[in-house]
């Protein structure tokens, strides 16, 4: 083929992927070296496939409520759900962006993971969807992305096979189908762009999109930073065909060859779409997630770099899956935006992470290191009239700021230098970029001057974007979470500084700021001027002594837990005031992986959280403006009803309540139906012997026993009950000890002989000799009470009356005297029976 056309995006036939596969490989490389965008016509994919889930999407988003899509929000580990997007300016603004998306800015979309990778969640108005969705994902994938993928690799001097290989539709990735819904804009909105310039960030795009154009692509001529002259491309809406685009994974795979190339969407240009709404679809292909993320072997050309540690997760990006966390890690406005792993002077990434420098501040707290592009702003962000960590610009920087005058900053107040100080970082920049030449790798310091572009006063136009404070759009600031991510700066930087353009939003100038990264607790340094500074040996045993010491504390802990324990202390509950403050968790940066797992579920719990918050706000908002729009009458209607449905209730649950704390108390000793069931069936006593015999009558007397455990003991009682015993007729046993008839009677009785028989064992009808009375203790009658003789009280001096029933004196009384000689009788009486 003859050169590439760079004044109109490509359209390549791919029908002939069967017949002329080598010619079109290279036909595409060489677009994708140039353009980064093709259009590709006859692609396999049925129009209707396409115009279905263009049906799908149009019926999710205008059909469902607020609350059931927001029922599954998007977040930026998962890569997966739904999302209303605004505030995408500045997306990318160190790259010279300063798009000014739309007022409100309304947009939505919803991601969606393949099967293989994540079976999501959504609402049922989508899931009912989902198969066909897959399906059509799945189509895509074979019909577009593989052929595409088998070209691009052909055309790179790899195997037809290798890319297809890393990247199977059945194998997990992060490949996702984006819908997006760019309603149509309210009146007067004027805002030309609706979503910030971007790369995306895997290794192809497949773009669908309906009858309204917006796409803008960023021709070949202009490389470098963006300038505000440029012109970029109207994609235009080719029937039939489908848009790809190179992703940044791509760039990286390639060495650099392949270009990841900037695009927005802004208004039509058609004067016809005006107050129409867009649709699209992206299919952002990924490669199987644990692919290693390294400069493919075999593709000439291609410059061979080591991937970098990423600032955010403190580790060397290995895999895509590295890379996409990196990505997803840290939002637009903390400062911290993740980078884009490769670029070069025209632009197409070819550079690192940002990168741990030695001399890098300590990492931002943990409540800075989010997990979604929606983090809270760092703390050393600079606010107008506050002190900032500032580092002075290059010489360079000035001198071009010197060339090129900006109107509108304001006479320039030099915030107070910072207390902490400042690590050399310009010159090493400088000196990454000589570096860069050297190995190929880049820094990217105007990195640094993102959080001030933050943090300038903006010109009134950007303000009223951003001054409502929405919560949809803060959610909205995470717009690029998968692909609105901005490029990584590169060796260009310098040049880019020259020309930057971004001064327009800012009132006040650039300010350099080191870019804070998260570094592993255990690959902290401080600088050598730094009194925490330490030499590695130093660090090392510092570590090894914390570790001692860590493992010191666990020990006392479980000896103290021990002791108590014994002590019947419930040490172990971790409630124990006892705890010493020593035994405080300091065992941070002994599994840094632990700790970052932890760190991450925390971030999404948080998220979740705030998503809800957010969620709940809003609908309160739209309630708050739907009554506002309400006629005083409607609003007293719509009060009465509620009012009303109130009190039904209400009187409904009183009544419910009251029925139920009358016949439904469950009582102290309820046990729920099951509990019961297993209590029924509980053999509580176990089976005795007397259990088995229902009639007693057959057993012999001797065993007739009510307690059977006394049985053959000496304990037992020969009583079964007292039924059978006449407890009223006392005596009338003694018959059948003496035998009846025969000898005298010594009594009433007549027929016993009771002669010298104790008289408590006679019947008491013959008791005392005929003489029916008491016996034995209470044998002694109660004698007439008599009056006492009166005594005087000595100490009174008064004379009392007191009735005495027994003589002052026992010894001499009468009766005592009788009571003795009945004892002498009982006793006579008993030695007589004994010595029978
Ligand atoms: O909506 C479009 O046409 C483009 C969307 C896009 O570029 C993206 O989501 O990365
Ligand atoms: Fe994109």
């Amino acid at each position: 083929m003859g050169s590439v056309d760079t004044e109109n995006i490509p359209i390549v036939d791919f029908s002939r992927f069967d017949t002329d596969l080598p010619g079109l490989a290279q036909e595409i490389k060489k677009i994708c070296e140039t353009w980064g965008f093709l259009y590709l016509k006859n692609h396999g994919l049925e129009q209707s496939q396409v115009d279905r889930m263009f049906n799908i999407s149009e019926t999710f988003f205008k059909t469902t409520p607020l609350e059931e899509k927001a029922s599954t929000p998007w977040n930026s580990v998962l890569n997966a759900g739904y999302d209303a997007r605004t505030g995408t300016e500045k997306y990318f603004a160190e790259n010279g962006a300063t798009d000014i998306t739309s007022k409100q800015d309304a947009k939505e979309v919803f991601v969606i993971r393949k099967q293989a990778s994540y079976d999501q969640p959504m609402p049922p108005s989508l899931r009912k969807f989902n198969p066909e969705i897959q399906q059509f994902m799945a189509d895509t994938h074979q019909k577009i992305a593989v052929r595409l993928l088998a070209c691009l690799g052909l055309g790179l001097g790899l195997t037809k096979d290798q890319l297809p290989q890393m990247h199977k539709h059945e194998s997990p990735s992060y490949t996702t189908l984006r819908l997006i819904y760019y309603p149509a804009l309210e009146q007067g909105d004027d805002a030309p762009v609706r979503l910030g310039s971007h790369s995306d960030q895997g290794v192809i795009t497949i773009l669908f999109q309906n009858q309204i154009a917006g796409l803008q692509v960023r021709p070949p001529k202009y490389t470098g930073k963006i300038k505000p002259d440029e012109k970029w491309l109207d994609a235009p809406v080719i029937p039939g065909a489908v848009l790809i685009n190179i992703g940044e994974t791509l760039t990286f795979f390639s060495g650099g060859l392949m270009k990841s190339t900037l695009h927005k969407v802004a208004r039509s240009p058609k004067p016809e779409d005006v107050g129409k709404d867009r649709y699209s679809m992206a299919y952002f292909c990924h490669p199987n997630q644990d692919t290693l993320l390294e400069v493919l072997e075999g593709i000439e050309g291609a410059v061979k770099r080591e991937t970098p540690v990423s600032c955010v997760t403190g580790r060397q990006v290995k895999t895509v899956k590295d890379w996409i966390e990196h990505r997803h890690s840290l939002g637009v406005w903390s400062g911290l935006r993740p980078q884009a792993l490769f670029h070069d002077k025209d632009h197409r990434p070819t550079g690192t992470l940002c990168h741990q420098l030695p001399n890098m501040p300590p990492p931002m707290p943990s409540h800075m290191m989010r997990m979604t592009a929606n983090p809270a702003k760092p703390v050393g962000r600079y606010r107008p009239g506050k002190a900032v960590a500032e580092q002075e610009s290059s010489d360079e920087e000035e001198s071009e700021e010197e060339q090129q005058p900006q109107p509108q900053r304001k006479p320039q107040a030099r915030a107070a230098p910072s207390k902490r100080p400042q690590a050399p970082v310009q010159e090493e920049s400088e000196d990454d970029d000589e570096d860069e030449d050297d190995e190929g790798f880049v820094t990217d310091p105007e990195d640094a001057e993102e959080p001030s572009a933050a943090a300038v006063p903006q010109p009134a136009r950007t303000t009223s974007t951003t001054s409502r404070p929405s919560p949809v759009k803060q959610d909205l600031t995470q717009a690029g979470s998968e692909e609105v991510w901005k490029q990584d700066e590169s060796e260009e930087q310098s040049e880019e500084e020259e020309e930057d353009e971004s001064s327009s939003e800012e009132e006040a100038p650039q300010r350099k700021f080191q870019r804070p990264t998260f570094i592993k607790k255990t690959e902290r340094k401080s600088t050598p001027g730094d009194a925490a500074y330490q030499t590695p040996d130093a660090e090392v045993e510092e570590q090894s002594r914390r570790l001692a010491q860590a493992d010191l504390l666990i020990k006392d802990k479980l000896e103290r837990d021990v002791l108590a324990r014994a002590q019947g202390k419930k040490a172990w509950d971790d409630d124990d005031d006892v705890l010493p403050e020593s035994l405080v968790d300091d065992t941070d940066g002994v599994d840094p992986e632990a700790e970052y797992a932890a760190w991450k579920v925390r971030e999404l719990k948080r998220l979740k959280r705030d998503r809800e918050a957010l969620i709940a706000r809003e609908k309160e908002i739209e309630e708050i403006e739907r009554r506002r729009n309400l006629t005083a009458e409607e609003r007293d209607k719509e009060d009465k009803q509620y009012l009303d449905k109130q009190r039904e209730e209400r009187e409904g649950g009183r009544s419910e309540a009251q029925f139920l704390a009358r016949y439904h108390h469950k009582g102290a000793f309820f046990q729920g139906d099951e509990t019961a069931e297993i209590l029924k069936r509980r053999d509580v006593m176990g089976a005795r012997f007397e259990d088995d015999v229902t009639d007693k009558s057959v057993l012999p007397e001797y065993m007739r026993l009510r307690d059977m455990t006394k049985l053959g003991k000496k304990g037992r009682t020969r009583y079964t009950d007292l039924k059978g015993q006449d407890t009223g007729r006392f005596g009338e046993e003694v018959k059948r000890w003496r035998g009846s008839g025969g000898g005298p009677s010594g009594g009433a009785g007549g027929d016993i002989d009771t002669r010298g028989l104790d008289e408590r064992f006679l019947p008491d009808d013959q008791r005392g000799g005929g003489n029916a009375g008491p016996t034995g203790a209470n044998a002694s009658a109660v004698g007439q009470r008599r009056e006492r003789d009166s005594y005087r009280d000595g100490d009174r001096g008064e004379r009392r009356k007191r009735s005495y029933s027994r003589s002052p004196s026992r010894s001499r009384s009468p009766r005592r005297r009788k009571r003795e000689s009945d004892y002498d009788l009982d006793r006579d009486r008993r030695r007589e029976v004994e010595s029978r």
